[in-house]
């Protein structure tokens, strides 16, 4: 008669484990003596002690193959936010997570941890201190925000205690660190390009950003205090630095690290968000003819210009989160980390 192997506790595999918090996990985990599979569409490096699977997270027997024998699955995979690929959102980020959650069933997973997004609750206008009964957004600001949503009902309402499959999703912010393809190099090709001189509003506006060693720790927390009778069933955690700051400042903060001038010259908000929606439905007029992606979405200018910071006590008081790493040490670990985006380089 075949007996099924027990799943190890400590055997998850990480889906999307090549992006920016997918490696940062995985070799978090590996320091923490896991045994990790990574489930990718692409292999981005080789680290010992972890296994890859390369495949599409819509293919459920690639997927399958990935999950066997395995206890906690790490969800971090999505396309790049910055895609208006609208179709592309829909596959991966709402069919494709159906599909890893029937992948989780068959092969006798346990714990499905979601990378969600703080972003689910956003449309455009002030959060301060959000709490995670905030309502999902009614008119999410772009493809990405609404099928964020999606995705986190999916995995949420996916859990069962009768099942034994257990589900928690965090909800990150800004996240940023060493190898992040977005924050510092967005920042610094806006620079090089001359076009960091202007603050959007008076300067004042509150946001979190994350450092990733932080969510790593929200995440593996997490999966460690998921279990039928905690409170973590079905959930959603903020998972931030816990200490606001200007985005201004935090902004300028990098720039001068990596030797760049702070932007200095103030312009309405209302303004920069009008000519961004203009430029928006011009390039979607266009479309046919020419393409062309401004530097100043809309989405953009509304991250950039409102209050957006959230409140973790949820998860300080259920699974004892607190951030490891300060934001001040956070900024300089990470502007050391890019020294081949200093000026001039
Ligand atoms: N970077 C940020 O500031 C924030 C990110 N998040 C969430 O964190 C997660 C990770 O984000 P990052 O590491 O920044 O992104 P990333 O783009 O660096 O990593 C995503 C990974 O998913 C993989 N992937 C994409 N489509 C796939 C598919 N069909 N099948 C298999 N793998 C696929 C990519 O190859 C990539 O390695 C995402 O779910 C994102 O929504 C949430 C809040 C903020
Ligand atoms: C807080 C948060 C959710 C950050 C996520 C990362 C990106 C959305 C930001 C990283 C660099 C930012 C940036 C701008 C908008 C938001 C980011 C892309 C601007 C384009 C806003 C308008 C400007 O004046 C230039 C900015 C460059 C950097």
């Amino acid at each position: 008669m075949a007996t099924r192997i027990r799943p190890s506790s400590k055997r998850c595999t990480v889906i999307g484990g090549s992006g920016f918090l997918g490696r940062h996990l995985v070799e978090r985990l590996v320091d923490r003596g896991y045994t990790v599979n990574v489930f990718d569409i692409r292999q981005a490096y080789e680290l010992p002690g972890v296994t890859f699977y390369q495949g599409d997270l819509c293919d459920k027997l690639a997927l399958v193959m990935a999950l066997k024998e395995v206890s906690i699955v790490f969800h971090c995979a999505s396309p790049a936010p910055g895609s208006d690929d609208g179709a592309l959102f829909q596959r991966v980020n709402i069919d494709g997570t159906r599909t890893v959650i029937q992948a989780c069933h068959e092969a006798g997973v346990q714990k499905l941890i979601l990378t969600s997004s703080a972003s689910v609750v956003f449309e455009g206008t002030d959060i301060k201190n959000g709490k995670e009964d905030l309502p999902y957004a009614k008119k999410p600001i772009d493809y990405y925000t609404e099928t964020k949503i999606k995705q986190e009902k999916l995995v949420l309402e996916a859990c069962s205690k009768e099942k034994g499959f257990l589900t928690v999703a965090i909800r990150p912010h800004g996240i940023f660190g060493p190898r992040d393809p977005q924050l510092v190099p967005i920042l610094v090709d806006t620079a090089r390009r001359g076009k960091m001189k202007f603050i959007i509003g008076d300067g004042s506006n509150l946001v979190d950003f994350t450092y990733v060693e932080n969510v790593v720790h929200g995440h593996i927390l997490a999966a460690e205090h998921l279990k039928a009778d905690s409170p973590l069933c079905g959930q959603a955690y903020h998972i931030t630095n816990d200490e606001p700051v200007r985005f201004w400042d935090f902004m300028s903060q990098i720039l001068v690290g990596l030797g760049y001038s702070a932007p200095r010259y103030h312009l309405p908000y209302a303004l920069v968000y009008g000519i961004a929606l203009l430029l928006w439905f011009i390039s979607l007029i266009l479309r046919p003819l020419i393409q062309f992606k401004p530097t100043f979405s809309p989405m953009r200018v509304a991250l950039a210009g409102t209050h957006h910071y959230y409140s973790c006590a949820r998860a300080k008081q259920d699974m004892g989160y607190r951030p490891l790493v300060p934001l001040q040490e956070a900024v300089v670990r990470t502007v050391e980390s890019y020294p081949h985006l200093r000026n001039g380089e």
